[in-house]
C-alpha cells in the first residue's frame, strides 16, 4: 500500500493554459482503480486521482458517479477491485465528514468530539486541550455541555467537523458536509471553512454537486462523468487563499464557474467507454 511517490506535475487549467498551480508533494494517489459492487453495478473506472499535500480539492460530478465511492476507498472503508492506492507509510491518518452530522444524540459537544480521542485510548482529561482547540477552530467555544438536540444545523456540522479534526488528520474528506444547509449557513460555512484550512494548512478532499461551491473553495476541481465514474476534466483554480466574499464578485471567479460549468456538461455526455480525458 505505501510505495513512494513521485513528484506531483503542476495543473493545467480546464482550458489548456499553461501549469497554473505551484507543484504539490502527493499525499496519495489512486491509481487506475475500478470499484465493481457485488450486485454487480461499476461505481468507478480506471480512475487516476493524485491528492497533493496542502491542496483543497474538490470531485465535481453528477449523483451516482462515485464521488462517496472514492472517498471511502481513501478511508479505507472498501477495497478497490481494480488498481491501487498509495499512501505514504507514516502518514495514512483521516478525518470524515459525512452529509449528515452523525452526532451521537446521547452524548454532549465534548463526548462526540472525543470519541476519535477515546477509540485512541486518550482519558476525558488528557483528550480536554485537544477537544477545545478542536472547538474553538470550528467556533463551537463554550458549547462543550451543549447536546446535538439544542444545536442548529450549522451548529452540527462544525461539530462534526470539529470531531474529524481532533486526531489533527493529515487528510479530511468531506462528503457533500453543506448540502443539507440553507444557502446562507451553507457560506457561512464555506467562509470559515476556507480560513480553517489555511490555518491548518490541511489537505482537504471535499465532494460537491455545486459548481460554485466547488470554485470559491477549492484549489483543484476534478470532474467526473457518470457511472461507471471517471475523471474527465480538471480545473485549477488559481485565486490566493484564503478567499473571502471579494472573490465570489471577481470577473475571474464567474469565469472560472463558466468553465467548470461547461467541464461538467461534458462530462455529462461523456461515452462510458472514454472519450474526453485531462484538461479540457
Ligand atoms: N455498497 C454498494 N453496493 C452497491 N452499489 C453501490 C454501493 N455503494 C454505492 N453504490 C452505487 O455505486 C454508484 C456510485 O455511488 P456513490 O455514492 O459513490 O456516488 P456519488 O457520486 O457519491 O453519488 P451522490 O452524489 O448521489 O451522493 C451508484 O450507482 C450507487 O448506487
Amino acid at each position: 500500500m505505501a510505495a513512494p511517490l513521485p513528484a506531483a506535475r503542476a495543473v493545467a487549467n480546464a482550458t489548456g493554459d499553461a501549469p497554473s498551480a505551484p507543484a504539490r508533494e502527493p499525499l496519495a494517489r489512486l491509481a487506475q482503480v475500478g470499484k465493481t459492487f457485488q450486485n454487480g453495478v461499476e461505481a468507478l473506472r480506471a480512475v487516476d486521482l493524485e491528492i497533493r499535500r496542502g491542496e483543497f480539492l474538490s470531485l465535481l460530478g453528477p449523483s451516482g458517479c462515485g464521488k462517496s465511492t472514492i472517498l471511502r476507498l481513501l478511508a479505507g472503508l472498501a477495497n478497490p477491485s481494480l488498481g491501487r492506492i498509495d499512501w505514504p507509510a507514516t502518514e495514512h491518518d483521516l478525518g470524515f465528514v459525512f452529509q449528515e452530522p452523525t452526532l451521537m444524540p446521547w452524548a454532549n459537544v465534548f463526548d462526540n468530539v472525543w470519541l476519535p480521542l477515546r477509540l485512541q485510548g486518550q482519558s476525558r482529561a488528557t483528550a480536554r486541550p485537544r477537544v477545545e482547540e478542536a472547538l474553538a477552530q470550528v467556533g463551537l467555544s463554550g458549547f462543550d455541555r451543549a447536546y446535538p438536540r439544542e444545536l442548529s444545523g450549522g451548529m452540527k456540522m462544525r461539530a462534526s467537523i470539529a470531531r474529524a479534526l481532533a486526531t489533527r488528520p493529515a487528510l479530511l474528506l468531506m462528503d457533500e458536509p453543506f448540502a443539507a444547509l440553507d444557502e446562507i449557513t451553507r457560506m457561512k460555512l464555506n467562509d470559515d471553512l476556507v480560513a480553517l484550512k489555511c490555518e491548518l494548512n490541511a489537505t482537504v478532499v471535499f465532494v460537491t454537486h455545486s459548481v460554485f461551491e466547488s470554485v470559491y473553495l477549492s484549489d483543484r476541481i476534478v470532474v467526473m462523468a457518470p457511472r461507471p465514474g471517471r475523471v474527465v476534466a480538471e480545473v485549477a483554480v488559481p485565486a490566493p487563499q484564503p478567499r473571502n466574499e471579494d472573490f465570489r464578485l471577481r470577473a475571474e471567479y464567474a469565469e472560472l464557474c463558466r468553465e467548470t460549468s461547461r467541464a461538467l456538461h461534458r462530462a455529462m455526455g461523456a461515452e462510458p467507454a472514454g472519450g474526453e480525458t485531462g484538461s479540457q
